[in-house]
């Protein structure tokens, strides 16, 4: 059966008129900065291997000019690698011939962007209908798809609005209606969330993860947001100059930086609504003590339940009810503190 999953191998994006002729240059170790001075050619993307699970959300985070939506449009091939390869179930998107690339964007594929990018002349209804209007899909049969998706991302009663009459969040229903609509397996979202108000952003975090429990895409989100990123991915890429500084799960980043660049950015996180209790838990001993805490508890939620039940020590259950490990409240209370910087944590 196929996976779904887009595997990205050893790509290199390189921006000017002779970008083959550098790619060794920079595989002996030239950086963008010298590889701009010298020769004139910019370091899009250098030596970018990321497997993207199928049905799991994959943020790709990164600050300004990192690379992240030289990578994104990498998938749909809306940029062609310098080299690499990116597969799809196997298949190198940057080798489809013209017709195989047309199917693949059009059925395999949805993009959801950061400004909406709806039709301003047309009702929610009809932005919704576009993608399959243009597959030739018959009337009857994509209205009805359409409204279901309008009514699913919360947006009934609002079909024959135009864009204009909607709130930012509300186009961003309709941006993922639409996408969603296409019913396509790959779901590429460009900072779809970074121009919405920070509450309107949580509404459609949750709304996306609502959505992924059932349909389960696979998604590749970026964002410069870390907190976006760890509420979001199943697997974060963390993007610096064009290369993947470190990969992992959110848990992984902010418990074991790679390096100091990704601890001053997970510095300010609050672990203890990020790490989960089997993260930090100890083999068992003996019989379960004190309280019973789920796989998936945060910290945060284990100390409030601990407290609460005025123990200091608690085991943690899987999905079945079996005591799997064991946890007490200085073992979690010390997880909840940020190591000052990798070097220190290094020497701890
Ligand atoms: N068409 C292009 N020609 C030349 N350089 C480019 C081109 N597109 C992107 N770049 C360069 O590639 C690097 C990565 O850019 P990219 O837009 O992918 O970053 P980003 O992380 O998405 O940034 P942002 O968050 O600002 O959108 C930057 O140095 C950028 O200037």
């Amino acid at each position: 059966m196929a996976s779904h999953a887009i595997e990205v191998k050893n790509l290199y994006k390189i921006f000017g008129p002779r970008g083959e002729e550098y790619v060794d240059v920079v595989k002996k170790g030239m950086g963008k900065a010298e590889l701009n001075e010298k020769h004139g050619h910019v370091l899009g993307l250098q030596d970018i291997n990321i497997l993207m699970p199928g049905g799991c959300i994959t943020v790709v985070m990164g600050l300004s000019g990192s690379g992240k939506s030289t990578l994104i449009r990498h998938i749909n091939r809306l940029i062609d690698p310098t080299a690499g390869e990116v597969l799809y179930d196997g298949t190198d998107v940057c080798k489809m011939n013209e017709n195989d690339l047309r199917q693949f964007r059009r059925h395999k594929t949805a993009m959801v962007f950061q400004k909406f990018a709806l039709l301003p002349h047309r009702t929610v209804l009809e932005n919704t209908v576009y993608g399959l209007e243009i597959q030739g899909i018959e009337r009857r049969e994509s209205e009805k798809r359409a409204r279901g998706w309008i009514e699913r991302v919360g947006l009934k009663g609002f079909e024959n609005h135009y864009p204009n009459q909607l709130s930012g969040g509300m186009q961003q229903r309709v941006g993922l209606a639409r996408a969603l609509t296409n019913d396509a397996d790959i779901l590429l979202m460009d900072e779809a969330y970074s121009a919405l108000d920070p509450l309107i952003r949580m509404d459609m975090q949750t709304v996306l993860l609502d959505l992924q429990k059932e349909l389960k895409k696979t998604v590749v989100f970026i964002t410069h947001d870390l907190d976006e990123a760890l509420r979001l991915g199943d697997k974060i890429a963390i993007l610096r100059d064009g290369r993947v500084v470190q990969q992992g799960t959110g848990q992984q980043i902010v418990l074991s930086p790679a390096d100091d660049y990704i601890t001053a950015f997970v510095k300010e996180v609050n672990r203890g609504r990020v790490v989960h209790v089997e993260t930090i838990m100890r083999p068992l001993s003996g019989n379960p003590e004190g309280v019973s805490l789920t796989v998936g508890t945060v910290l945060e939620a284990a100390a409030r339940t601990m407290t609460g039940a005025h123990v200091a020590t608690g085991h943690v259950v899987d999905e079945n009810g079996r005591a799997i490990g064991a946890i007490d409240l200085q073992a979690i209370i010390a997880a909840m503190v940020t190591p000052t910087s990798h070097t220190d944590r290094q020497a701890a």
